[in-house]
């Protein structure tokens, strides 16, 4: 799918030719264009009781369609320039892409000052809800489904990075943007700051999108941006994955102190047992757990040559299940539990 500009949202016969264009040439990647009327229906007229929820691009709407399958539609709030061209990266990239960790496009609608984008529906919401929201006192996830999830979101953004073509960096991966299937498999969702990366470039240097908490220093600091950025947020989402603290916390007093400089003298002490859930009541597999902070210490290092690539943070993370620490190679950090 190949936009020429933004216009072609709001030309009806445009629309149709890419359409067709897209039956021709994708049909792995089925997408399609709604009517205003379908999604209105679908919604119940975007009822106040068929809403999801709320973010930054607008509301979200679940709603079924004609032919009763569950959807997710995500409504433009206001329309200004910024908005439309976030509407049209999601679409853009999401339209490309296809992977069992990546949030499924169903499809859009753009006409007037209406933005929608049709999503599948995702019933066990976001890593969020469960991590810090509504979710989080259910206790859901279990020691088993945070490692499937964290395999999971790690595979999707590998794919973006390494399958894609052009490769992808998603620029806000964070636990709102983590959702979650039937079985609570992992969708990476929300492009909407997402860059395409032409063949042969290894960073770029853009304004700062993402979020705080989750932004590796060179992005925050000079906005230069590559792969080793997602990384970083991954880090940070691994931690999070598995100690259920929030990426910046702040302190009595008022000072912020982030997940990083957390954990870091518990590692350092080799005091993993503080470092997992306690919603988990000491459900876990500790040799696990040592091996996924030790491979989000690696991936939230401060240089971004020094942190690993997508691929490499799967095969670690597959490894390092049932694995010895012994035989992981990537466990060079140094830890009190090494004395
Ligand atoms: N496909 C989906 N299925 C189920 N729930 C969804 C789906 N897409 C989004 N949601 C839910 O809708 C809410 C709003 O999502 P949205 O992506 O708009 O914002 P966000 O990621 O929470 O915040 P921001 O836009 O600031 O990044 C979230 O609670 C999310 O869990």
């Amino acid at each position: 799918m190949q936009f020429k500009c933004f216009s072609c949202f709001l030309c009806e016969k445009e629309q149709s030719e890419i359409q067709n264009a897209n039956n021709k040439k994708n049909r792995d990647y089925p997408w399609e264009i709604y009517t205003l009327k379908e999604l209105l229906r679908a919604t119940n007229n975007f009822h106040q009781d068929n809403k999801i929820g709320e973010g930054g691009f607008g509301s979200v709407y679940w709603g079924r369609t004609s032919k009763g399958i569950e959807i997710a539609v995500k409504r433009l709030k206001t329309m200004t320039a910024k908005a439309e061209m976030e509407f049209a990266v999601e679409v853009e990239v999401l339209g490309r892409v296809r992977h069992k960790n990546l949030l499924g496009l169903r499809g859009f609608y753009a006409g007037g000052d209406e933005r929608l984008i049709v999503y599948d529906y995702m019933p066990n919401h976001s890593l969020l809800t469960h991590l810090h929201g509504q979710l989080a006192t259910d206790c859901l996830l279990d020691w088993p489904r945070r490692m499937t999830i964290a395999i999971g979101a790690a595979e999707g953004l590998g794919y973006l990075h390494h399958e894609a073509n052009p490769h992808i960096i998603h620029r806000d991966i964070k636990a709102s943007n983590v959702l979650l299937g039937t079985e609570f498999e992992a969708k990476v969702a929300d492009f909407g700051f997402a860059k395409l990366i032409p063949e042969g470039v290894s960073h770029l240097t853009t304004r700062v999108k993402g979020t705080l908490g989750y932004l590796a220093p060179e992005y925050a600091m000079w906005g230069k941006v590559s792969g080793s950025c997602d990384v970083y947020s991954f880090g940070i989402l691994l931690l999070e994955i598995l100690s259920a603290k929030k990426p910046i916390e702040k302190l009595p007093g008022g000072v912020k102190r982030d997940i990083v400089q957390w954990v870091t003298p518990h590692v350092q002490k080799g005091n993993f047992l503080h470092i997992a859930d306690p919603k988990l009541k000491g459900h876990f597999d500790l040799e696990q757990l040592k091996s996924v902070v030790m491979i989000a210490m690696r991936c939230t290092d401060n240089s971004p040559e020094k942190r690993p690539s997508m691929a490499e943070v799967v095969e670690w993370l597959k490894g390092g299940m049932g694995r010895r620490k012994k035989e992981i190679p990537y466990l060079s950090y140094k830890t009190g539990d090494d004395k």
